[in-house]
């Protein structure tokens, strides 16, 4: 195999784990002697052994004299096992391939002067496009202290989610909702309005045949409004709700008491203050499956980074149907979100599209 094909592994191993190793990112490692691969290994989830401790477990001395091909910088921090740097120093490895740096400003190219200071060759930039995609989500935490926030909307092909009367069961098929929970299963939290709540009464849980992880329901609802039998209020998975400052959060906590209650410092909820405090939360990643009033305030505040939309091959008609993003309009086409197709991938008869805003 090539260098390109040993790193290609190890981005391989790294994708696999994506969504469970949250708030860590997603690390692969291949150690390599002799043109044979004698040791794989990725970080399965935080406060575990890292990818590089895995994969020198099972290379054991062989590795001395060895390579070993790394999605992300190594680390020189102590958390629950030594510094990978001083790992692979004390393996004797010759050659580290490094796919990119760590994004984190206060550890960037530390790993690296350590490996390099005790005589080991480092190459950085093997497949770096493609580790900078697959932990893009950390990445941007890393850099604003916001979650990465990914707007997912369901709607016939000519732009609605819902009739006038509230009806959107079912807009796309079983295989393109199944796509949803694998979305819901890789997010740290899943956030949609009051409305939402009180109109589908969603239970917004992950629901995979081979089992998942529930994201953190997120309500915006200003006044709690959302009934007390709400399928979100179970204890099923965890429920924030984030309210203005004019809402009754006592009586609302003392109904609900394994609810948390984040209220705002104003009356209502601007999309920026909600991302502060989800940040300051640890929230990485957040799912916002609306509805149409919520999709409008993160389009008009330009406050996402990825748009998916399932389209189903309908029509539905009538401009009094729902929107997918509501709100109020722009007067003028170029006040419009400028977006670059990512990706369209059919799904059974509907086609998901994932977009994201141009680059600032
Ligand atoms: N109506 C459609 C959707 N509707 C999405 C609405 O948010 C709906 O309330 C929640 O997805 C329901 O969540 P839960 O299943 O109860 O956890 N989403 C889709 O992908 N396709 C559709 O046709």
């Amino acid at each position: 195999m090539t260098k390109e094909e040993y790193m290609a592994l190890a981005l391989s191993v790294a994708e696999s784990t994506i969504g469970q190793t949250s708030p860590n990112p997603s690390v692969g490692a291949v150690v390599v002697k002799g043109g044979r691969i004698i040791g794989i290994g990725s970080h399965l989830q935080a406060g575990k052994e890292h990818a590089e401790v895995h994969a020198l477990a099972q290379a054991g001395e062989g590795a001395e004299g060895g390579e070993i091909y790394v999605t992300l910088e190594p680390c020189v921090h102590f958390g629950k096992t030594p510094p990978c740097a001083d790992l692979i120093i004390k393996h004797k490895l010759k050659k580290v391939y490094i796919a990119c740096l760590d994004p984190n400003p206060a550890v960037a190219g530390k790993g690296v002067a350590k490996l390099e200071q005790a005589g080991i060759e480092v190459e950085i930039g093997l497949g770096e496009a493609r580790a900078l995609e697959l932990n893009r989500k950390f990445f941007y935490f890393m850099k604003t202290r916001r979650p990465y926030v990914t707007l997912k909307a369901a709607m016939t092909l000519d732009g609605k989610t819902a009739t006038s009367s509230g009806d959107s069961k079912w807009i796309t098929s079983e295989e393109a909702r199944l796509d949803v929970h694998k979305e819901r299963d890789i997010h740290d939290a899943i956030l949609v309005g009051s409305q939402t709540v009180i109109k589908d009464n969603p239970q917004l849980t992950t629901r995979l045949p081979q089992g998942g992880k529930n994201p953190i329901r997120i309500i915006l609802d200003t006044n709690l409004s959302i009934h007390d039998d709400a399928r979100i209020l179970d204890q099923v998975a965890s429920t924030w709700i984030i309210c203005g400052n004019k809402a009754d959060v006592e009586t609302f906590s003392s109904n609900h008491p394994h609810i948390e209650v984040m209220q705002l410092p104003a009356d209502k909820i601007r999309i920026s203050d909600v991302l502060d405090v989800l940040g300051e939360k640890g929230v990485q990643s957040l799912y916002v499956e609306g509805g149409s009033t919520i999709h409008g305030a993160f389009v008009r505040e330009q406050l996402f980074q990825e748009c998916h939309w399932y389209i189903a091959p309908k029509l539905l008609g009538g401009a009094n149907a729902i929107t997918a993003v509501g709100g109020e309009s722009p007067l003028f086409m170029n006040d419009a979100s400028s977006l670059t197709f990512t990706s369209v991938e059919q799904i059974g008869p509907d086609i998901k599209v994932v977009a994201r805003p141009k680059e600032a």
